[in-house]
């Protein structure tokens, strides 16, 4: 089936479709990662987001649902150069093909990702929209100036009720502003009694559950949009100790009055050079972000830049030692990618345990 994938600059290429027909609309990010397009899929932060694979063969080893962040697709749509419909692993059950027909998603392949990638890269993250079924350029490039990303896009992927994974250690609320698997499963196998509760919860409710500590988590959008997380995390930086990933990061550092801003394409992929500014050490780290904390907004309040990207130094990590809050713009839960800063999680237990002492 013919597809076209058109982008708001006006650029367009015309592919083979597969997936659900018709028309997608999302902002155009490009991931490096060479593995990890089931992870990546499912994962909630790519939300609102069309997510081009630079490896040009995508599909290779299947599809297998052990390897999900939530409970299905939650990128807008998939970009790849070549799709691989023999895949071969023994935990396979699907190819790539059925798996996004499966979830009524739109893919394109057979198109010129190094093209995309560096057109991207040069003029930044773009709006682009898709048309599974259709060759016509002109129109995926007019959806795509007409879309806007949507404000309320945590609203579409946290959980509806809060649940609840029983553990004898401490207890954690986790902010499910689109939490992955992996982060609550790395608390859970810690033994924490992990209490995932909706964006929308407030300050009250949480410490109705009362918690140990916060997990503030990863997920989409703008973290300026994310305002009940701010206000939560606001209000309760100092009654107890609160930890951030990626969304979760940015929404703990303007909680803390630092700002944000908007990178010109990001970070995806799986091998993000992280230097840890206390120990000198550097760890190669899972990211996939677009937003980050404006260094210059941090002068004067009590922050401290933990970490840095070591390829442009953006701020990867911060704290506040007094108000108890930790928080890192990286994945330490991986999945995909390197398992470097696995740590954390048990920094967080032994932050907690400490807490209690
Ligand atoms: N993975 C995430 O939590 C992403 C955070 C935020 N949506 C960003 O793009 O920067």
């Amino acid at each position: 089936m013919k597809a076209v994938l058109g982008l708001e600059d006006g650029t367009y290429v015309v592919g083979d479709g597969f997936g659900k027909e018709g028309v997608t609309c999302g902002e155009l990010v490009f991931a490096t990662p060479t593995t990890g397009y089931e992870e990546a899929l499912t994962d909630p932060s790519y939300k609102g987001q069309i997510l081009l694979f630079t490896y040009p063969l995508i599909g290779n080893y299947g599809v297998n649902k052990a390897s999900f962040q939530s409970s299905g697709i939650k990128a807008e749509g998939l970009v790849i150069r070549e799709r691989c419909d023999h895949p071969s692993h023994n935990l396979s059950t699907r190819n790539l093909s059925q798996f996004l027909d499966d979830e009524n998603a739109s893919g394109i392949c057979e198109v010129d990702t190094r093209m995309l990638t560096i057109r991207i890269r040069t003029a930044g993250t773009m709006r682009a929209a898709m048309i599974v079924g259709s060759d016509d350029g002109e129109k995926a490039c007019e959806l795509a100036r007409k879309w806007q990303f949507p404000k309320d896009i945590v609203n579409q992927v946290t959980c509806r009720q809060p649940y609840e994974i029983p553990g004898n250690g401490p207890r954690v609320v986790v902010m499910d502003f689109g939490v992955k698997r992996s982060i609550v499963d790395n608390l859970a196998h810690r033994g924490a009694h992990t209490i995932v509760v909706p964006a929308t919860t407030s300050a009250e409710q949480v410490m109705g559950y009362q918690p140990d500590a916060i997990l503030l988590s990863n997920g989409p959008g703008d973290p300026e949009n994310a305002t009940n997380g701010i206000a939560v995390a606001k209000k309760l930086a100092g009654q107890l100790p609160i930890f951030g990933i990626c969304l979760g990061h940015q929404i703990a550092s303007l909680a803390l009055g630092a700002s944000t801003y908007k990178l010109k394409f990001g970070h995806r992929g799986a091998n993000q050079p992280v230097i840890d500014l206390e120990t000198g050490k550097v760890y190669i780290t899972s990211q996939n972000h677009g937003y980050a904390v404006d260094p210059a907004s941090i002068d004067g309040r009590d922050i401290k830049i933990t970490h840095v990207n070591a390829n442009d130094g953006t701020v990867e990590g911060m704290k506040n030692d007094a108000l108890k809050v930790w928080s890192v713009q990286y994945h330490p839960e991986a999945n995909p990618g390197p398992q470097d800063t696995n740590w954390f999680f048990d920094s967080m237990l032994q932050r907690i345990g400490g807490h209690h002492a």
